[in-house]
């Protein structure tokens, strides 16, 4: 059986021609094909306890094929890629449980509960940071609880512009039951494809028009919690009050590891009427940064707005031999205006106005339209680098603005230290706040024999800058499995008692992602 790659097999394939010719220019290929036959480890659950989870959602609800569980064996970041392309499935759940409704979820927690079995709660199955890897020890078996089912538009109320949705519901399903009646939700990671309603809310994500909509976590007025103590009804009152602390908040990144999120009501807003991209340079990365923070401080952010460092302008100048070298084509920004006409004209006039004064250069439409007809391809060209032994990750963080300059230089010279000569490290912010923005990184190097404990050494390196640096661990990704053992600098002793708590109270046998998140 070939490996899980991303997205749509129509559009999956072999890297093209011109972009391979490019990254030759850089890297030696060599073709990397992943393992042709990957075995799937044989269900460990107990036939009875198969039973009855098949007495509770309903025979055809539970299923333990091979096809089925490989496709929910893991995420999506490169270190799960490349062992499933090296033949590695030893994370497999037993089974796939796959609950209609809220009250299904709630029956197989019940169950899972009184005989110990471990649940993993299935959004899109994009997680980066082994958000989906149960620990196992202690357990009858792992369910991977797929949330695929509960994919409706369970309400609308338009007069207070709230949308309550499935947790299954993946980004375009979502945007396409709202847009019947002319609304939106706005939240376009670059995951937007596959990722779920309820995964966004469980890692607290941030899409590509966070400047102007707001991170997922923003958009969210009401959730609906099955937890193995019961059902948890959180906000959905009122848009905000001051009843004690917001107890959303507690579910919202919470990772599966509280409760498993079957609705979620949200903000939604008028699909806008006009959508216009273009293109600003910048003679540097530091200048690009200050202008983005001039506009988030005077509010005048855009609805999207991206820079990239001077070595990611290069590679979307098709000039990575321009990497690190003099001359290189400063910095390249994508600034997107979406609204009534009015609206875009006004905004896209007083934006223009401060960024020419900053000392910006537009550039016209032409790289703001082809970043958004590409915007969601990267992850595709992602698993064909694989093919040709090229290894592509990425990793995120988020500080104050003050600590910007320190951070990035902190984080960049982190992995190129560990990845030594050779290696491509590009750096986009996306994600700008008044008072800081996220700081995104992408690697790119030749790989070789031990390409996967080589990056997982470089990632290390880099959480420890980053915890040093004084940021956060994660802007968007959230802390999975992977962050885990650099969570505790940032929140505290006290943070992770509190977590700990939380986590004795709602799940007191532990069989919610047993590993993830709390330290
Ligand atoms: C190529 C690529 C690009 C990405 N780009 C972005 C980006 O731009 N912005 C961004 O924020 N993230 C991004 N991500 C990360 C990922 O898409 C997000 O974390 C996303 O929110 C995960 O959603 P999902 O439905 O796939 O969740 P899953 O991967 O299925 O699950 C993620 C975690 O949430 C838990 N979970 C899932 N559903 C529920 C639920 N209903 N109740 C409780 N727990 C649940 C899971 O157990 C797991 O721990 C990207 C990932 C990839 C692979």
């Amino acid at each position: 059986m070939p490996p899980t790659r991303w997205g749509d097999p129509a559009h999956a394939g072999p890297l093209p021609e011109a972009v391979r010719d490019l990254v030759g220019l850089v890297f030696e290929l060599s073709d990397t094909p992943a393992a042709a036959d990957v075995a799937v480890p044989a269900p460990q659950l107990p036939a009875e306890l198969v039973t009855g989870l098949r007495a509770v959602v309903g025979e055809e609800h539970v299923v333990l094929d091979d096809a089925s569980r490989r496709q929910r064996t893991r995420g999506k970041s490169t270190p799960d890629l490349l062992r499933q392309r090296a033949g590695d499935l030893s994370d497999a759940p037993d089974v796939v449980v796959r609950p209609g409704d809220h009250d299904d979820v709630q029956a197989v927690l019940d169950y899972a509960q009184q005989h110990r079995i471990a649940v993993v709660p299935f959004g899109g199955g994009t997680a980066v940071t082994g958000g989906l890897v149960a620990e196992r020890e202690g357990f009858a078996g792992v369910i991977s609880l797929d949330l695929g089912r509960m994919r409706s538009l369970l309400a609308l109320d338009p007069v207070s512009s709230t949308a309550t949705l499935g947790p299954g519901l993946r980004g375009p399903e979502a945007e396409a039951l709202l847009a019947e009646h002319g609304l939106m939700l706005g939240h376009y990671p670059q995951s937007f494809e596959f990722a779920t309603i309820g995964g966004f809310a469980a890692t607290r994500s941030s899409g590509q028009s966070s400047a102007g909509y707001g991170r997922f976590d923003a958009m969210v007025v009401g959730l609906r919690v099955a937890t193995p103590q019961g059902e948890a009804r959180l906000g959905g009152t009122s848009p905000s009050n001051a009843s004690g602390p917001d107890l959303r908040e507690l579910f919202l990144g919470s990772e599966g590891a509280f409760g498993v999120i079957t609705e979620v009501t949200v903000r939604v807003r008028p699909r806008p009427a006009v959508k216009e991209y273009e293109g600003w340079q910048w003679s540097s990365f530091a200048a690009g940064a200050d202008a983005m923070r001039t506009l988030a401080q005077s509010d005048l952010l855009p609805t999207v707005i991206r820079l990239s460092d001077e070595n990611e302008t290069a590679i979307n100048l098709a000039r990575p031999d321009a990497i690190g070298g003099e001359g290189s084509g400063g910095c390249l920004m994508i600034v997107g205006y979406e609204g009534t006409p009015a609206a875009v004209a006004a905004k896209k006039a007083a934006v223009t106005t401060a960024l020419t004064g900053l000392g910006g250069t537009p550039l016209g439409a032409e790289p703001g339209e082809a970043w958004a007809a590409g915007r969601f391809n990267a992850p595709y060209l992602r698993d064909s680098l694989l093919d040709v032994g090229v290894l592509v990750e990425t990793l995120e963080t988020v500080t104050f603005w003050s600590n910007r300059e320190r951070l990035y230089a902190a984080v960049k010279s982190a992995l190129e230290e560990a990845l030594g000569e050779g290696t491509m490290v590009l750096c986009h912010i996306s994600h700008v706040y008044a008072t800081g923005c996220s700081l995104y990184f992408t690697i790119a190097e030749a790989g070789g024999e031990d390409r996967l404990e080589r990056w997982l050494k470089a990632k290390a390196a880099a959480n420890d800058a980053i915890v040093a640096a004084g940021a956060s661990i994660t802007h968007h990704h959230a802390v999975g499995t992977d962050h885990r053992g650099w969570l505790t600098p940032e929140i505290g002793e006290v943070g992770v008692a509190v977590l700990r708590a939380v986590k004795r109270e709602l799940d007191p046998a532990g069989i919610l992602n047993p590993g993830v998140l709390i330290p």
